[in-house]
Order: structure tokens, then C-alpha cells, then sequence
């Protein structure tokens, strides 16, 4: 069976990577996103489950005690983390997933999968225009988008680290973007190669 790509999209609060990644899973199929454990209260209108699993601070510590998240980390004041069981039966399926984690996240995944991991940074077109774009959602307290700026400065600067740089100025391009990661790196020679038996005309040469 052919496993899945591990597609981990970073980048700071309010580039736009949620609206990225939901237009682009809505147009393909195969993919399926890694819905992430949080201790942040849910914004109006997120859904558990679907947005999140919103959980309290002692079911998350209870998760890392026993080992269930395949990566976690405080950002932005919060805890965040990936469930480890999710990801390695989906992968084993044959499935692609998509993760939305922050860059410390995304820099754990790929040293425990480097195979399987894509990583791909969405990055504004400006400071001042991530900026307008957190302040146009409305989601967040005055202190919390403060947080969230300061803490883009870090993220920004491990551009380096990704293999993928999307640069969201216009939505539309961006998704276009993503979606060409997503079946460029499906047909990098490696994946296919690797699997020889489900092709017939490999089996004639091989004759
Ligand atoms: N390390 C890690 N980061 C996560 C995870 N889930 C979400 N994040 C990141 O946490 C940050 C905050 O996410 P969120 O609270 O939804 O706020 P937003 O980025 O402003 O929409 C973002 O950078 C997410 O990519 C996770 O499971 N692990
Ligand atoms: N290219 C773009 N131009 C203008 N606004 C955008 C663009 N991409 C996203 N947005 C808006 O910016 C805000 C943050 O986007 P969101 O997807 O929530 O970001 P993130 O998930 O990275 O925090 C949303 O209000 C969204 O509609």
C-alpha cells in the first residue's frame, strides 16, 4: 500500500493559511486535515471536533503523559497538538493529510518523518499588511493580537527551514499554489518509483 504525504503548512497568525488549505482540500480528493488539540477557548462559530478538539489544560497534560501526540508546543500562550494515532493510521491507509501547526510543530514532524513530511510556508505580502488582515478578522483581544505579531518576527525568520514558500497577496494564486504542491509532490519520481508493483508496464520491462 502506498503511504500518505504529510503536507505541514506553517506560517504566522492571520497569513491566511486556514482559508488557503480549506479551498484547496474542498477542490481534491485523497486529502484529509489533521484536526489538532487545543487548550485555546473556541472563537465563535468554530466547531469541536471540525475546527479543533477543544480540550482543558488537564486532559492535554493527561495526552502527554501517555504519549498521544505525535508533536505539541505552546504558541501564542496556548497548547497545541497533533495526535499521534491519527496521523500514522491515515498515513499507513494511503491517505495525505494536512496539517495546520505552527513552525516549531512543523521542524518536529519533519525530524520524526523526514520521508513522509512536506513543509510549506505561507508568508504576507507585509508586516503591515498581516497586521491589517488579524485586526480585519476580529478575533482576537488586543493583547492576544500583539502576542501574535511579535510572535510572526520568530516565525518569519525560519523561512529557511521549508521546502515550499507561498507568498498570500492574492487568495485565488495562493490556493492555486498549494494545490500544485500537493500533486506536484505526488509524482516526485521517489514516491512512484518506490512503488513499482502498481504499475503494469514497470512488470514488462522487468520480464
Ligand atoms: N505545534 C502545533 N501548532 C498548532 C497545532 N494546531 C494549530 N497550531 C498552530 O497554532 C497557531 C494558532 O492557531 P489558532 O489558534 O487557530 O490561531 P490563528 O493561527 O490565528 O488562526 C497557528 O500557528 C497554528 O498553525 C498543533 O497541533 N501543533
Ligand atoms: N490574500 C488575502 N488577501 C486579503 N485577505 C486575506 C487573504 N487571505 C486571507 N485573508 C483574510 O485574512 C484573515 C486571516 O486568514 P486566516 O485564514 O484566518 O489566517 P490563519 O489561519 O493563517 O490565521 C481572514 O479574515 C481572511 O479572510
Amino acid at each position: 500500500m502506498t503511504k500518505g504525504i504529510l503536507y505541514v503548512v506553517s506560517g504566522p497568525s492571520g497569513v491566511g493559511k486556514s482559508s488557503i488549505i480549506k479551498s484547496a482540500m474542498s477542490k481534491l480528493e485523497g486529502f484529509s486535515f489533521s484536526v489538532s488539540y487545543t487548550t485555546r477557548p473556541p472563537r465563535p462559530g468554530e466547531v469541536n471536533g471540525k475546527d479543533y478538539f477543544f480540550v482543558d489544560e488537564k486532559t492535554f497534560n493527561k495526552m502527554i503523559e501517555n504519549d498521544e501526540f505525535l508533536e505539541y508546543a505552546k504558541v501564542h500562550g496556548h497548547m497545541y497538538g497533533t495526535s499521534k494515532k491519527y496521523i500514522k493510521e491515515k498515513i499507513n491507509e494511503g491517505m495525505n493529510i494536512v496539517l495546520d501547526i505552527d513552525v516549531q510543530g512543523a521542524l518536529n514532524v519533519v525530524k520524526k518523518m523526514p520521508k513522509e513530511t512536506v513543509l510549506i510556508f505561507i508568508a504576507p505580502p507585509s508586516y503591515s499588511e498581516l497586521k491589517k488582515r488579524l485586526m480585519n478578522r476580529g478575533t482576537e483581544k488586543k493583547e492576544d493580537l500583539i502576542i501574535r505579531l511579535n510572535d510572526a518576527k520568530w516565525e518569519l525568520s525560519k523561512i529557511n527551514e521549508f521546502d515550499y514558500l507561498i507568498v498570500n497577496e492574492e487568495l485565488k494564486e495562493a490556493i492555486n499554489q498549494l494545490i500544485s504542491i500537493f500533486i506536484a509532490e505526488q509524482i516526485k519520481t521517489e514516491r512512484v518509483t518506490e512503488h513499482l508493483g502498481r504499475y503494469s508496464f514497470f512488470k514488462i520491462e522487468e520480464e
